[in-house]
């Protein structure tokens, strides 16, 4: 059977959006049919039932109610797949056959910006990628706050992937080459394809910064964005141009091992230094933290210009104080001012714009009568854009929600409006007098009068007065069970002009705040830079609130690459122990001595350690203060870490190899400005082949790159390395016995750990003597063997040749048939033997 002209329309507007399922308009319904059907009832639990033909020429049928909708495209958007709106674009009422429709918008997990999947506190970024030469191009915005960045991304795909990953990018626009590359990397990201096809006209300023290579690639993601939304683009900020080299590089993966935004064991953020950090109290604040937290700065200007104002906002309590309570009466201004580009700015949106920027001239004030020079200083950058303000004075207090209900635009801002406002309630009051008059005419006092949509205004009399009604006057219009309903010229008239009124007032009101709408348009990039100010605002008061809850200090930098942190802490560590005494540690890294090897007992707190230098180094490159007595610190480029993490087990492939890879990771890309963290590497494998391998990374480490390093480890043999390797030195974190118990004193001290230290357990464990004995005799034995075994290791190959004499000269001795030599013979061979073993045979 041919499919009906309705079902040849959707199967053509679908052709179109094949990997998106298309929500097609039917009346009150989106309807979906075929595969998308079928897929859609499963993931959305809705009833698929079928429509046309018989047994198998029926189609699959699913569909939701338009005005729920949005709550079904937010469950398929946050299950990772794309929406396509397709809506009636003609009125069925005035076309005969098919009415024309249109997909309206395209909906994707990347250009999603409203709905519970949305976190506030998040951005949501969509991004395209274009390969150039050593890597790639990358150009990420967010649409609800219209923020976007440019950078380059070296390396190959999987550096580029990492770099998607820790900014949560869902939804890459790439070209169909690039397309095909990545599918095979990662399955989970969404790629959409952007050919290009047509030149994508943008403002050049867009641009401004950015090198003509990332231009391309931001356009083919505003070509996309442009496709897809059909809306205007005019809240889009110009691409701001991220230079690597003055960002702190933190992969993904050292991310995730630090603990910086996420835990390791997935979840809520508890646990993290977010966490810890996150005194803000307005959503952009939140959001700005995290764009921090991701990017630490390594530009020692900028990052010394942030650690000014939270210096500032530490010497002023009460200022602080009244800024934030300021602050929270400031709503998202960038979401907000998102919502007025989109056009999808309602009267409460407005209204809560405008609120927001009254608040700002006190901001400025407060901050400009702080007396703090800073602080003065940041309030002059404040522009509390006043014709926003002006423009937005038109909006009433209270708005509804809704645009069309009216009570959007306030009394005396339109003379018109209020003309016809007057009209409607004058009316209104004359209806209530004549519902006066009426009792006391007729003498019927629970006559009413009412109004319904169908009938207008009406008088109701109950039926046991009915024979009081003055139906000279009265004409019946309605009857119900106990009530006759009756209208009269008078009140139809009079209706009439209530209704015109009210509709026109109506009208008018729309177009005034449409126009408003309109007009504010052109200040978004004004407002989006306040916004950005604000939230910075709300993170230095958040890292001085932070600094004097956990009595942090104002690090210090150097050029160099000196490390000296005197009583430093792991703040969250501390923050989980509750009350008990987290144990202080200074680090002293270097020119002169720029690796740590650390050993101590399981528990001790090696890893901690390690953390808490990390920590440090990036608390302060966001500009924060750090949890130490005090510091002083390089800028880092880069931190690398190789943590054994709980979710290696997942990833599937085997913990050593994970291990060996973000090894490799880190040597090749470390400089001696970075900062390295390897616990017990090697771990993963037999005890030979992961000494091997860690000594020769410490060594490789030590002679190639000369980052400062951390590097723990169970094998005591390796702190021998201090003899041969000038840098390096040992520290061990110390535990000791009291009243037969184990007690981890956490406190680092130079030199390797007490190598008897596990037997040393096992004595308070109270083991049989028999085995603690045994075990002494094996320990020395294997530490001797382990003595020759790594000096075999530093003179492999002499040791090899040595072996091929003394075979021979085992040989030549065995082989001699002394009954047949004379003695001078015997002389001769043992000369001969001595020669070749001393090396010179
Ligand atoms: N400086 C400190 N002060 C107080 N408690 C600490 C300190 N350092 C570590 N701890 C506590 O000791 C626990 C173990 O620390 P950590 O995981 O760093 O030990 P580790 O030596 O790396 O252990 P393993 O060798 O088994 O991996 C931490 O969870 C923390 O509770």
């Amino acid at each position: 059977m041919a499919p009906t002209p309705m079902i040849q329309q959707y199967l053509q507007v679908k052709s179109e959006y094949q990997d998106a399922f298309l929500f097609f308009r039917l009346g009150d319904f989106y309807e979906m049919f075929y595969d998308d059907a079928i897929k859609a009832s499963q993931l959305l639990e809705i009833t698929l039932t079928s429509r046309g033909g018989n047994g198998e020429d029926r189609i699959p049928m699913c569909g939701v109610p338009h005005h729920s909708a949005k709550n079904y495209i937010d469950q398929l958007i946050q299950k990772g797949h794309k929406v396509a709106v397709c809506e009636q674009v003609e009125d069925p009422k005035t076309t005969k056959g098919v009415v024309k429709r249109e997909v309206v918008r395209l909906i994707t997990p990347g250009t999603h910006t409203e709905g519970k999947s949305v976190d506030a506190k998040a951005n949501n970024f969509i991004a395209a990628a274009d390969e150039v030469a050593g890597g790639f191009g990358l150009a990420y915005l967010d649409i609800s706050t219209g923020e976007s960045t440019a950078t380059y991304i070296a390396g190959n795909e999987k550096a580029l992937l990492n770099e998607l990953q820790a900014l949560h990018i869902r939804e890459l626009v790439v070209s169909e080459q690039l397309r095909l590359l990545l599918a095979e990397e990662d399955q989970q990201l969404i790629l959409s394809v952007e050919h290009m096809e047509a030149p994508f006209t943008a403002e050049p300023a867009l641009f401004a910064e950015c090198p003509s290579e990332l231009e391309m690639c931001g356009k083919r993601l505003l070509a996309y964005i442009a496709a897809t939304q059909k809306q205007s683009l005019g809240h889009i900020q110009p691409f701001t141009f991220r230079e690597n080299a003055r960002i702190l590089g933190i992969d993904y993966y050292s991310k995730r091992n630090l603990e910086l935004i996420e835990s390791i064991r997935g979840g809520d953020n508890k646990g993290t230094l977010l966490w810890l950090l996150d005194e803000t109290v307005t959503a952009m604040g939140s959001r700005k933290l995290k764009q921090w937290l991701h990017q630490p700065l390594a530009d020692r200007f900028a990052i010394e210009a942030r650690q000014q104002m939270v210096e500032a906002l530490m010497d002023r309590y009460f200022v602080r104080v009244e800024l934030q309570q300021l602050l929270k009466q400031v709503y998202d201004l960038e979401r907000l001012s998102g919502r007025v580009a989109f056009g999808s700015a309602s009267g409460r949106d407005l209204a809560q714009l405008r609120n927001s920027l009254e608040k700002i001239p006190e901001l400025v004030r407060e901050l400009a009568d702080s007396g703090h020079a800073s602080l003065e200083q940041f309030s002059a950058g404040l522009d509390p854009c006043p014709e926003v303000c002006e423009l937005l004075s038109a909006i009433s207090d209270n708005p509804p929600l809704s645009a069309k209900e009216g009570g959007i635009i306030r009394d005396g801002f339109n003379a018109q409006l209020d003309e016809y406002r007057d009209a409607s309630r004058n009316g209104k009051d004359w209806i209530a007098e004549l519902e006066q008059k009426e009792r006391a005419k007729t003498g019927i006092r629970s006559l009413k009068i009412g109004y319904n949509r169908i009938f207008g205004y009406y008088i109701e009399i109950s039926k046991a007065n009915m024979h009081l009604a003055d139906l000279e006057r009265y004409e019946r219009k309605q009857t119900l069970a106990n009530a006759e309903r009756y209208i009269t010229p008078e009140l139809k008239e009079k209706e009439t002009l209530i209704l015109t009124a009210e509709e026109k007032s109506l009208t008018l009101e729309y177009e005034l705040f449409v126009s408003v709408r309109e007009q504010v348009k052109e200040y978004i990039s004004r407002i989006q830079q306040l916004a950005s100010k604000v939230s910075a605002l709300d993170v230095y008061i958040s890292f001085s609130e932070v600094a004097e809850k956990y009595r942090f200090t104002k690090p210090a930098f150097n050029d160099g690459r000196k490390i000296s942190i005197r009583e430093g802490r792991h703040p969250v560590v501390e923050k989980m122990l509750n009350k008990q005494h987290y144990v202080p540690n200074d680090c002293e890294l270097g020119d002169d001595g720029n690796m740590l090897l650390i050993t101590g007992p399981n528990m001790s707190g090696k890893s901690t350690y390690m953390r808490q230098v990390a920590l440090t180094i990036v608390l302060a490159q966001i500009g924060s203060y750090v949890p130490a007595a005090s510091a002083e610190l390089p800028i880092v480029d880069q931190i690398f870490t190789r943590i054994g993490a709980a979710d290696d087990l997942v990833s599937g492939q085997s913990t050593f190899m994970v291990e060996m890879m973000e090894s490799q990771y880190a040597i090749t890309h470390a400089t001696e400005r970075s900062l390295l963290l390897f616990d017990e590497i090697g771990r993963g494998t037999s005890t030979y082949d992961g000494m091997a391998l860690a000594q020769s990374m410490i060594e490789y480490i030590h002679e190639q790159i000369g980052a400062n390093t951390l590097f723990s480890t169970h094998y005591h043999e390796l702190t021998a390395l201090e003899e041969t390797l000038p840098k390096l030195s040992n520290v061990h974190v110390s535990a000791m016995e009291q009243s037969g118990k184990v007690v981890f004193l956490h406190k680092v001290k130079r030199g390797p750990a007490d190598k008897s230290y596990g037997v040393h357990v096992a004595e308070l464990a109270n083991l049989p003597e028999a085995i603690l004995r045994r075990a002494r005799e094996l320990l020395l034995s294997f530490e001797a063997d382990n003595h020759k075994t790594q000096q075999q290791a530093e003179q492999l190959s002499f040791f090899d040749e040595r072996d091929t004499v003394n075979e021979e000269v085992l040989q030549t001795i065995k082989d001699a048939s002394i009954s047949r030599m004379t003695p001078l013979e015997a002389l001769q061979l043992i000369n001969d033997l001595q020669e070749k073993i001393s090396g010179g045979g």
